[in-house]
């Protein structure tokens, strides 16, 4: 897929010093999800504004289009609609007219059979003529998205979609974002629901302190970093694991029921199987197995975490 947002080498310190972001080098790809993942203040809204051109980079390049969001604003911000964190409504103003007025702002033409399609998409054609302050958070967060594509943007940037919204809102949401994937659009959304990374998107950026520590396929991201673990429930709970079977690998349950196996998926041998046959030689008895695969919120907890601790940067396509 061809690139249609190119961020090079981004930096942004705000006045007094403060640098939210240290040099964000990233590809986005036409017709992806792109999933952005970041504990707070990581930089993240810093990163959708400064593409935006809501925000002024300190230094490096962004074009969306082929067009420098600096000196091409104009091009390269009609190619993008965004979708801000903060519901910011006009309490008395019809549906209909908040979403025209912002296609107007683009200078682009009256086109009521665009809006329809725009309203229709988002299931919000029969509130049209609704005052926003009657229409449901739910209702109005879907019409921060309708006014967000009313200029027919070809990327839309999404802060926080789902802050605070029940768990039915959210997955109403995820296919709004799996519809308008399917009409081409390129999203970006940045979330701290790792669950909603991992439900919609195709690939996963993960940024803390102004840095891009990896942005990589959904699927190989958790092949990569996923670790399986075996549980070994034994009938009889044991104190400590016999000496024979002592490995790094492999811990007690806290109650002694259970040998907990750690194993790498992507390993030509996961050892599984001289570590039954060493437990049967130690003359434990298996009750049953159990395996687990670690979650997309294990492998951020342990990417956030690494970096707190060492500053490591974590190899990845595309790293920045
Ligand atoms: N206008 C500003 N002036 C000074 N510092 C700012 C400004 N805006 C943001 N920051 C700082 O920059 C850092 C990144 O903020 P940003 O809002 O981009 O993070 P975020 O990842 O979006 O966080 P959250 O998930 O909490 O929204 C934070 O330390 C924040 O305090």
């Amino acid at each position: 897929m061809p690139t249609i947002v190119d961020i090079k080498n981004l930096r942004k310190a705000y006045d007094g010093g403060f640098e939210a972001l240290k040099g964000v080098t990233l590809e986005i790809r036409e017709g992806e999800i792109l999933a952005l993942l970041g504990p707070n203040g990581a930089g993240k809204t810093t990163l959708i504004s400064t593409v935006c051109g809501i925000t002024m980079p300190t230094d490096g390049t962004v074009t969306v289009g082929g067009h420098d969001t600096v000196t091409d604003y104009r091009a390269a911000r009609a190619m993008i609609g965004l979708v801000p964190q903060e519901i910011n409504l006009e309490p008395f103003e019809k549906v209909i007219n908040t979403v025209r007025f912002s296609r107007g702002l683009f200078g682009r033409k009256p086109d009521d059979a665009a809006l329809e399609k725009v309203l229709r998409q988002l299931s919000l054609w029969d509130k049209k003529d609704s005052q926003i302050r009657a229409l449901s958070g739910g209702m109005k967060r879907r019409v921060l998205i309708a006014k967000a594509l009313a200029h027919d943007p070809r990327v839309l940037f999404l802060d926080e979609p789902t802050a605070g919204v029940d768990v039915e809102l959210r997955k109403d949401m995820w296919e709004i974002v799996a519809g308008l994937k399917a009409d081409g659009v390129t999203i970006i959304l940045t979330t701290h629901y790792i669950e909603e990374a991992e439900a919609i998107a195709d690939r996963i950026g993960v940024i803390a302190k102004g840095e891009l520590l990896l942005v990589e396929d959904k699927a190989k991201l958790m092949a990569r970093m996923g670790k399986k673990q075996l549980e070994v429930q034994l009938t009889q709970p044991i104190e400590a694991i016999p000496a024979a079977l002592q490995s790094d690998a492999l811990t007690l349950s806290k109650d002694g029921s259970a040998l907990i196996y750690s194993y790498d998926t992507r390993g030509e041998r996961t050892g599984i199987t001289k570590l039954l046959a060493d437990v049967a030689a130690a003359g434990l008895v298996l009750a049953d197995l159990v395996t687990r695969q670690s979650s997309l919120e294990d492998i951020f907890v342990d990417l956030v975490h690494d970096d707190n601790k060492s500053d490591t940067k974590l190899g990845g396509e595309g790293v920045a």
